[in-house]
């Protein structure tokens, strides 16, 4: 049997992809390469097209025998939601939707979703706990929140079983430098700060500084993209074993300001990486840090390449050298 990896052209889907296929799983890619690129699918077999073209969705499903699903596919920038929170409604809410309608359909039971610590918005308390608040403070983390409550009420009317992965900022590469991070436009901040010493920019803009944090910029909680499809492995493999829904954080636990990730870059890179404070992006919190204390504990995740000079290291050799990307 198969597992279906829709968004596996993606930066964490391909990541995920990769590790499935090391782990002798079958994996079939669903991807429309609105944000992905073919050249990401090192393995696998890859249908390009919408979850949402029902015609489309149902020859992957007849073609394949499909046991369970992994869901990345969505719009995933917190200031593109803010602008445009329809698309983001409609890709990542409608999008899930049509993709839980078709596993109903052909009596798939088991999901694996891709969520984001945007749900928690300004926390209460650090560092974050699963049953912590949610409230988003912007439309993408607003759609994450919907679709969970959306496979909560799957669950309990259709006994679609699901494990959301809540992650806090992914980053990193494959260790062997194979595949990236190749987002267009770029707006993640480690690939950004990569781009001055790539001579693909001169200067990294720092969103405000002027937080209640110790040096005024904000705090997040980088985690590396191969510790992540680790974790998607052993959330599909927990549904295996005792098929009850349940919801993880998936960070490192310590968090970094903006100006310490683009120090340690420094270090990494030895460039110097001119810097330059701006206006706040709208629609960020000021300190987001995980517990993933209940995946430790429940799942036995730990977390190999934590440390935040391995996660720039990996992410800095797949960028120097494929500094165009995918694109040769
Ligand atoms: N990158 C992060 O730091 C981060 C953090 C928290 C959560 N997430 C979530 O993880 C998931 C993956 O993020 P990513 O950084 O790999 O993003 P990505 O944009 O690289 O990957 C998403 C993939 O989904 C595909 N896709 C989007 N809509 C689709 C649709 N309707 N039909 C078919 N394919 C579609 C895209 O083409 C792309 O390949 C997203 O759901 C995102 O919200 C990411
Ligand atoms: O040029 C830049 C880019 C970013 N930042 C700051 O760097 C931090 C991280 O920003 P970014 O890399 O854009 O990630 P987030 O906005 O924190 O969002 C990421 O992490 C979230 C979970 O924490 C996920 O839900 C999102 O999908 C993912 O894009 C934020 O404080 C930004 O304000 C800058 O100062 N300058």
């Amino acid at each position: 049997m198969s597992i279906l990896v829709c968004g596996g052209a993606g930066f964490i889907g391909s990541h995920t992809v990769l590790e499935l296929i090391n782990r002798g799983e079958e994996v079939v890619i669903v991807d429309n390469l609105i944000t992905g690129h073919k050249e990401a699918v090192l393995s696998g077999k890859l249908y390009i097209g919408n979850l949402c073209d029902s015609e489309f969705m149902d020859k992957v499903f007849k073609e394949n025998n499909i046991e369970a699903v992994i869901d990345f596919a969505a719009f995933s920038l917190v200031s593109e939601s803010v602008k445009q929170p329809l698309d983001y409604y409609e890709n990542n809410v409608y999008g899930t939707l049509c993709l839980l309608k078709k596993m109903k359909e052909y009596g798939i039971n088991k999901i694996v979703f891709s969520s984001t610590a945007a749900i928690y918005g300004e926390p209460e308390s650090i560092p974050i706990k699963e049953d912590d608040r949610t409230l988003p403070t912007n439309p993408y983390g607003e759609t994450k929140l919907a679709v969970e409550r959306m496979l909560k009420w799957c669950d309990k009317a259709y006994g679609i079983k699901y494990v959301a992965l809540r992650y806090f900022n992914v980053a990193g590469a494959d260790l062997s430098g194979r595949i990236g991070e190749d987002h267009r436009p770029e707006t993640h901040l480690i690939p950004l700060i990569l781009q001055v010493p790539l001579g693909k920019r001169d200067k990294v803009t720092i969103f405000g500084d002027d937080y209640p944090t110790k040096d005024g910029t904000c705090i997040r909680d980088y985690i590396h993209v191969i510790d992540l499809a680790d974790a998607h492995i052993r959330a599909l493999n927990k549904l295996r074993k005792d098929n009850t829904s349940t919801i993880y954080n998936l960070g490192n636990g310590e968090g970094f300001t903006v100006k310490e990730v683009i120090d340690v870059a420094r270090k990494v890179t030895g460039h110097p990486i001119t810097s330059v404070v701006a206006e706040r992006r709208e629609g960020d919190p000021a300190k987001l840090v995980a517990s993933s204390e209940k995946i430790i504990r429940e799942l036995k995740w730990i977390p190999k390449h934590n440390t935040l000079e391995e996660i720039i290291e990996t992410a800095w050799n797949w960028h120097k050298n494929h500094p165009n990307g995918f694109l040769h």
